[in-house]
C-alpha cells in the first residue's frame, strides 16, 4: 500500500505519529547508571506502561493512526539484510574484541525478529550472556552491557524528524542516546512502508542536530534550537539540506541555555496553534534568534551560500519569517517559581493534534488552565513515571502525517 507521508507545519491535522511503549529498557536503569542513561529517578515501569497506553488511546480516540517503534522494527527485521545490518552496527563498539563480538553475532542471528527487537532495545548485560567466555567478558564486570539499553527511546521526537516528505535522520549528542537513529534509520531504509518511497536527509553521521530543538514554525519556516544537543554545525547542516531540497526558505537558529532543563528547544517553547506557543516565561524576554536564508543556491549542497542575520528576539524573527503579524505567546503568567516547576515537569512541552488542540501532562494545573483561558483545547494525559525521563507529550512523539496546514 503507498502511503504518503510527512509534515509541513507543528499544527496542522495531525494523522500518524511513532511512539515507543516503555518496556524492558527501563528495567535497566539503576541508581548508579540513571545519570548517565539521562533519567532523573527510577520508573515503575507497568505504571509508565499505563500511562503511555492512555496516551496512545487519546490519540487514536481522535482519530490519529499510531504506530510503534517496536512494531516497525520487529516487521523490518524480517528482512535478513535489515538483521545483518542491525547485528553488525549494534556490534560496532570497541569495547566487545572478537571473540566476543562473534559470539553475540551469532546469537542474536539465532533470535526470533521479535527477540531481536528486544536485544536492540533493551541491549546485552555481561551476565546475560551464556557462553563465548574469552577474555573480555571475564574482564567485565558481570553488570557491564555489552550492547547498551535504549532508555530514551520513548522520546521517539528525538531521532528522527519530518520536514515535508523527506525524513531526518537525526545525529544524537549524548552517548546514550547515539544508537537510537541506527534504528530509525534501518526502520526508513528498510521497512516496506517507508522503504523506496522516502528520501532521506540529515543522518546520524552528521554533525549533532537532535529532532527536539526541530520546530515546523509554518511552511517553510523552521526553528532550530542550539544548546546542550544541537550543535551550530549541527543547524549550518540541516538549513543546507532543508535549503538545498527546497523543503523551507528559512531556517531560525535559537540559542538556547546549555543545560539539562533546557535540553531542547521543544523544552521550553511549542506551538498550540497556527500563531500561537506556550513559551517558558523564564526564557520569554531573551529567546533569540538568527535568520538564516539562501543568498545563493548552487548544484551541491555545499555550495550554497548562507546569509545569517543579526539576532532579533526570536517572536519578532520568527513572524517575519512566517509572514504574520504577530506570533502570540500564550502569557501565563506564572510566577517565576510555578513556572520553573512546570517547565521542569514539561509543562511547555505540548503536542498539538490540530490548531487549538494540545495534549500536555495534565500535572501542570497553572499552564494548563491558563492554555485554556486563551482558548485552547488541553486534551490532558497523566505522565507521573513517563516524565522522569525529562520528557512530554511532543518529546514522546514523532509526527509522520499532518494534514497540510490551512490557514
Ligand atoms: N524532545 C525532548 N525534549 N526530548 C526529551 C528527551 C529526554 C531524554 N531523557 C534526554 O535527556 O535526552
Amino acid at each position: 500500500m503507498a502511503h504518503s507521508h510527512g509534515a509541513d507545519s507543528e499544527v496542522g491535522t495531525l494523522t500518524t505519529v511513532m511512539l515507543h511503549r516503555p518496556g524492558n529498557e527501563l528495567k535497566r536503569l539503576t541508581p548508579r547508571n540513571n545519570d548517565k542513561l539521562l533519567f532523573d529517578g527510577i520508573p515503575w515501569v507497568s505504571r509508565a506502561q499505563e500511562e503511555h497506553d492512555a496516551f496512545a488511546e487519546t490519540l487514536r480516540q481522535r482519530d490519529v493512526e499510531v504506530l510503534y517503534l517496536t512494531d516497525l522494527l520487529t516487521e523490518t527485521l524480517a528482512s535478513e539484510t535489515a538483521r545483518t545490518h542491525a547485528i553488525s552496527s549494534a556490534l560496532s563498539g570497541l569495547h566487545l574484541g572478537d571473540t566476543l563480538r562473534t559470539y553475540l553475532a551469532q546469537a542474536m542471528a539465532d533470535a526470533s525478529p521479535q527477540e531481536l527487537t528486544d536485544l536492540l532495545t533493551a541491549g546485552i548485560r555481561n551476565d546475560e550472556v551464556r557462553g563465548g567466555h574469552g577474555l573480555v567478558t571475564s574482564l567485565l564486570s558481570p553488570y557491564d552491557f555489552l550492547v547498551d539499553p535504549l532508555p530514551n527511546l520513548l522520546f521517539t521526537r528525538d531521532s528522527s524528524v519530518w520536514i515535508r516528505d523527506r525524513v531526518a535522520i537525526t545525529s544524537l549528542a549524548m552517548p546514550a542516546r547515539m544508537r537510537e537513529t541506527q534504528l530509525t534509520e534501518l526502520i526508513y531504509t528498510e521497512h516496506p512502508r517507508f522503504a523506496g518511497g522516502t528520501e532521506q536527509i540529515h543522518g546520524w553521521h552528521n554533525e549533532h542536530v537532535e529532532g527536539g530543538d526541530v520546530l515546523l514554525l509554518a511552511p517553510g519556516v523552521i526553528a532550530i534550537g542550539v544548546g546542550e544537543r544541537t550543535t551550530p554545525a549541527g543547524v549550518e547542516r540541516l538549513a543546507r539540506q532543508v535549503f538545498h531540497g527546497r523543503l523551507a526558505h528559512t531556517v531560525l537558529a535559537v540559542p538556547i541555555a546549555q543545560e539539562r532543563a533546557t535540553m531542547h528547544l521543544d523544552t521550553v517553547c511549542t506551538m498550540v496553534d497556527f500563531d500561537k506557543v506556550v513559551m517558558y516565561p523564564n526564557v520569554a524576554d531573551t529567546l533569540r534568534a538568527h535568520a538564516v536564508t539562501v543568498r545563493e543556491h548552487g548544484e551541491h549542497e555545499t555550495d550554497l551560500v548562507l546569509d545569517v542575520a543579526e539576532a532579533e528576539p526570536f517572536l519578532v524573527a520568527a513572524a517575519k519569517a512566517m509572514q504574520i503579524d504577530t506570533l502570540h505567546q500564550i502569557d501565563t503568567g506564572l510566577d517565576p517559581v510555578t513556572a520553573e516547576r512546570e517547565q521542569w515537569d514539561d509543562g511547555n512541552n505540548t503536542l498539538a493534534l490540530a490548531p487549538r488542540v494540545a495534549v500536555a501532562y495534565e500535572r501542570n494545573d497553572e499552564t494548563n488552565e491558563r492554555l485554556e483561558e486563551a482558548g485552547i483545547e488541553v486534551v490532558r494525559i497523566a505522565g507521573s513515571e513517563l516524565g522522569s525521563g525529562r520528557g512530554g507529550p511532543r518529546c514522546m512523539s514523532c509526527p509522520i502525517t499532518r494534514a497540510p496546514l490551512v490557514v
